[in-house]
């Protein structure tokens, strides 16, 4: 299992560099990832967040855990104007939830683990959570669409529970 970096560690904002190279390395690192989102449990999961700055997302909305999807170098070729509201959470901000708005169906471009280009129409879950993994590799966390005053009590949520979290560690 990979570990997954928790808000507000600066590694989560660095940006994220495009694939160039389909080797077994890569492969690994996207079954790692699957095996470590589908341990969180979580519906999604982007490099970002385990430290690897390259453009690769590993997703599965299905309540089964038996269609994963590889996004690699993913573009969004179009947007609904038409919004929606949904309580999103984040892998990397355990134990919050927050209602983020964000266009209701997106068209994607992406090349899947073998470097072939695909195209996917997502609307629903599925449109979220590539815009919320999309935004992981611009190095955004989804905090950051909340109020200040929000996003400050989330800091300090997050810094006291690391701190006793290590705390605890040493006894
Ligand atoms: O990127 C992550 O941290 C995993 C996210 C993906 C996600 C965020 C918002 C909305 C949908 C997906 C989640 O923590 S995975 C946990 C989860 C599961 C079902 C619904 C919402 C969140
Ligand atoms: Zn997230």
């Amino acid at each position: 299992l990979l570990n997954i970096l928790r808000y507000p560690d600066a590694r989560l904002h660095k940006i994220a560099k495009p694939v160039t190279v389909f080797d077994t390395r890569l492969k690994k690192l996207i079954a790692d990832m699957a095996e470590t989102m589908y341990d969180a449990p979580g519906v999604g999961l982007a490099a970002s967040q385990v430290d690897v700055h390259e453009q690769l997302v590993v997703i599965d909305t299905s309540d089964t855990g038996t269609d994963l999807r590889v996004f690699i170098n993913p573009e969004i070729l179009w947007a609904s104007e038409e919004k929606q509201i949904y309580d999103e959470g984040c892998l990397s901000v355990p134990g919050v939830y927050d209602g983020v708005e964000r266009p209701a169906r997106v068209k994607v471009r992406a090349l899947d683990a073998d470097g072939k280009p695909f195209e996917v129409d997502a609307d629903g879950l599925l449109a979220v959570c590539i815009q919320h993994e999309m935004d992981h590799l611009q190095g955004k966390v989804f905090v950051e669409y909340l109020s200040p005053l929000k996003r400050n009590r989330i800091k300090a949520k997050m810094l006291k529970e690391e701190r006793e979290q290590k705390r605890d560690k040493q006894y």
